[in-house]
């Protein structure tokens, strides 16, 4: 269970305290509930989630059934309960930045569905938003040496990018949430991606991994959801789910880590992320789906899966995000993916939203690119393909018997240039196991303790 550590969780609290179960303000959104099996708690939109009592709220256009999804609103016709005003949607307050909405409301903003209820994604990294604002920022990526990589964008009217996340309407909530990651300034992919895709512009992005990209497609697409325009009523289906927004991933491990990412960018948003993915026990994952979602990040091979058992639908899909792609092509994952996107009932392009990243371009992306996207926006950050300009590659030509004092030097000479108090690591590519063992025992007996990592052991010594 988590541990409730940040101050966020006062409000998530109080929140909690104003639900109580199957009629809490936080449920009843704007929705008729009369045919609603009276067991189920009510599903209210993640835009609605937060908005006052249903006295303030106008009056609900919808009277039909409510699907297993949990998800009302989903009107006989659009949704018609007036005009959205950002104001009462707390946790977003929009670009004026909102009267009641907000964190200062008392308000949560977090989901909470009967005796689901959200879990600070932030407990371990023990932030408290003050400390957020005055720490160093987030320390996974040299942000100084990224000022000058090379980006290209090329499309019709590419919106113009942003030196900073203030300039960016993405509402209160997801902006708490930046503070808490530590994020100080976007990285080159977010400066470019998030404007266009909050522009509602299909992009297709070369981008290599490490360079923000996570971040890049999530927060368009949360934000997106919490402003959620209007949405229509899925046919009844059992027990099939209708998320928002699918995130395609090529492995198991990047959807674990996309997903963690996202519940820490959706925090208090009310919007709901759910991951599945291969591998892992398919029982678990239905019932974290049953319970709601709004984003679902995946693996190609195990939603194939979940759409032929019939308990994912696709068809509510607005935002379509393709991570890795050309890794998923290499995998074999093609006919996977376009089942996903082309055969079921995801609607096509131009009726939803797509993000293509792939970190090259070759003709299998680009045709990719040519049947997913529409009217996209290319963007290239960095030379396409080719390794970080952060690295200096230097071939050296040595002798077969020179080559264990010639490394020798280089490693004294490293630790002599000195690393600023940091320990300094070298990766030597050996190429056999025998070869291997025997340099690591020769490194450690000379001063530089060495792990050698290989089919058969991975082993500290030194
Ligand atoms: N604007 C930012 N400020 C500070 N840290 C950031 C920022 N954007 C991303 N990061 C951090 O940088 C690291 C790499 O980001 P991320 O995982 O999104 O990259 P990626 O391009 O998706 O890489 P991968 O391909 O491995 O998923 C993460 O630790 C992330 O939290």
């Amino acid at each position: 269970m988590s541990t409730r550590t940040s101050w966020a969780d006062l409000a998530a609290n109080s929140a909690a305290e104003n639900a109580t179960a199957g009629s809490s303000s936080a449920n009843n959104g704007p929705v008729g509930t009369a045919s609603a099996p009276p067991s189920r708690s009510t599903y209210v939109p993640p835009h609605l989630r937060n908005r006052p009592a249903v006295s303030d709220a106008p009056a609900p256009a919808y009277s039909g059934p409510v699907s297993n999804n949990d998800r009302p609103g989903y009107g006989g016709s659009r949704w018609s309960g007036g005009p959205r005003n950002d104001s009462g949607r707390s946790g977003y307050s929009g670009g004026g930045g909102g009267g009641r909405g907000g964190w200062g409301g008392g308000r949560s903003g977090g989901w909470d569905r009967g005796r689901d209820r959200e879990v600070n994604p932030f407990a371990d990294d023990d932030v408290t938003a003050e400390e957020a604002f005055t720490e160093q920022e987030n320390s996974g990526i040299n942000f100084d040496a990224y000022e000058d990589i090379p980006v290209e964008t090329s499309g019709d009217n590419v919106p113009p990018p942003v030196n900073t996340f203030a300039e960016i309407d993405l509402g209160d909530a997801l902006n708490q949430n930046i503070r808490r990651c530590k994020y100080v300034k976007p990285t080159p992919v977010q400066r470019h991606a998030i404007p266009i895709s909050l522009g509602g512009r299909d992009l297709m992005a070369c981008a290599q991994t490490g360079s923000g990209k996570t971040a890049a497609f999530c927060f368009p697409i949360i934000s997106g959801i919490m402003r959620g325009e209007s949405v229509q009523r899925p046919p009844r289906g059992a027990r099939t789910v209708y998320p928002l927004a699918l995130i395609l991933s090529p492995t198991r491990e990047l959807s674990m880590q996309i997903h963690e990412e996202a519940r820490k960018f959706s925090y208090q948003t009310g919007v709901k992320v759910v991951v599945a993915y291969g591998g892992a026990p398919i029982h678990q994952q239905l019932r974290e789906l049953e319970r709601g979602v709004d984003i679902l990040v995946a693996t190609p091979g195990r939603l194939v899966d979940l759409l032929e058992r019939a308990r994912v639908s696709l068809q509510m899909i607005r935002y379509l995000a393709l991570d890795e792609a050309d890794r998923m092509l290499d995998m074999g994952f093609e006919p996977q993916i376009r089942k996903i996107v082309e055969q079921m009932d995801m609607p096509p392009p131009g009726e939803r939203q797509t993000m293509l990243f792939s970190a090259t371009f070759p003709k299998e992306i680009q045709r990719l690119a040519s049947d997913f996207l529409a009217n996209y926006i290319f963007l290239a950050v960095g030379r396409v393909g080719s390794s970080t300009d952060l690295i200096v590659q230097r071939v050296e030509f040595v002798h077969e018997s020179d080559k264990r004092s010639h490394l020798m030097d280089l490693l004294h000479a490293q630790r002599a240039n000195g690393t600023q108090g940091k320990q300094a690591l070298t990766l030597v590519f050996v190429e056999t196991k025998k070869g291997a063992d025997s340099l690591e025992h020769w490194l450690c007996m000379n001063g530089f303790p060495a792990t050698t990592i290989h089919g058969d052991r991975t082993q500290q010594v030194g």
